[in-house]
């Protein structure tokens, strides 16, 4: 018997890594790309002997030409894999906002909607380490802080469906390796190495800039920040859910006195939670909305109302916040 390519083993080890712990159906999120189709020949192999049946959605954001043919494709390899079920999800891209973040949130209402009908409880994704690292730096240069610097999560729950990210320490230089091994020719996604796109400057020019002037652990080192922040972010959100506990009112204000003595970090977080339980979209909610309700509370001077996104007014009245 042939040995097994390196790159297809470090996989398959970190799907079923993932997998653990789960049973029923799971599904794979592939858009054809060297990641995802890595990751989906991965899934197929050891989802059946982990008792597990796995199946593959691909979602047609319709937005370049040739989609619709492209996510055929990878449907039907999806069924020579012996994936099953297998769906191509099409979806409409509002035309609100950025383009990137209205496909991506279209996507993962697409695969979450199908997670649901199919009866999957997890799907899974194929962001690897690489990614990883590329978010650290993007968050690190938009002054996103520790939270967005935290990166994406192994693991995260929308309406009763896990999404699991099993690559985050597998290499993209793996994934590519693992499809060449097996045969797969992967779709090279146009936008992935489009100089419009933040990201794709990230991986084109800064990430290899970063690795020659600071050696070739960068990468790693920035997945490992993530990580590292991510347990740290989890520990001081725990607090602050705590915090806010004993800070609310029954009528929902929030008790000043209880705020004033707690950790600069604890308090913004506590007023951040505060803000998006109140009704402030979370995607509007900006450090500046924050500071200005932390100056409620640590800079009082009589000031007016601040006012959070969705047109909420926050004002101080004695001790209380409403
Ligand atoms: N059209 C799609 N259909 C299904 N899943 C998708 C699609 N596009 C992206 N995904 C999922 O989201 C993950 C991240 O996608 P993204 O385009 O951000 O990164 P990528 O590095 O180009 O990934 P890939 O090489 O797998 O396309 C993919 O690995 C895949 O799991």
């Amino acid at each position: 018997m042939a040995a097994l390519a390196p790159p297809v083993a470090a996989v398959r080890t970190a799907v079923r890594h993932a997998l653990r712990g789960l049973d029923g159906t799971v599904l794979v999120a592939c858009s054809g790309g060297a990641d995802s189709l890595a990751l989906a020949a991965a899934v197929a192999f050891v989802a059946p002997r982990a008792g597990l049946v796995a199946g593959l959605v691909t979602v047609d954001h319709g937005l370049q030409a040739g989609s619709a043919e492209r996510a055929t494709a990878v449907a039907s390899w999806a069924v020579s894999a012996g994936l099953t079920p297998v769906e191509v999800a099409t979806v409409v891209v509002s035309g609100e906002g950025s383009p990137e973040a209205a496909a991506r949130d279209a996507r993962y209402e697409a695969l979450v909607a199908a997670a649901t009908r199919l009866g999957a409880s997890a799907v899974l994704l194929g962001h690897t380490r690489d990614d990883q690292a590329e978010t650290v730096l993007l968050a690190l240069a938009r002054g996103s802080g520790p939270r967005g610097m935290a990166g994406m999560p192994r693991r995260r729950d929308v309406d009763g469906v896990a999404l699991l990210r099993p690559l985050l320490d597998v290499s993209r230089e793996e994934t590519r390796k693992a499809c060449a091994a097996l045969g797969l020719s992967p779709w090279d996604d146009p936008h992935n190495a489009d100089p419009a796109y933040a990201r794709a400057r990230v991986r084109s020019t800064v990430l290899p800039v970063l690795t020659e002037a600071l050696g070739a652990g960068v990468v790693d080192n920035l997945a490992r920040t993530a990580h590292l922040l991510a347990t740290d972010a989890a520990a001081l959100d725990e607090i602050a859910t705590a915090a806010l506990e004993g800070a609310r009112r029954p009528d929902g204000a929030l008790d000043v006195t209880a705020l004033e003595r707690l950790p600069d970090a604890v308090r913004t977080r506590v007023l951040h939670a505060w803000a998006r339980e109140r009704g402030a979209r979370p995607a509007a909610l900006s450090h500046r909305h924050v500071a200005a309700l932390d100056a409620l509370v640590t800079a009082w001077r009589g000031q007016g109302p601040v006012h959070l996104p969705g047109g909420l007014p926050v004002a101080r009245r004695g001790t209380l916040l409403r």
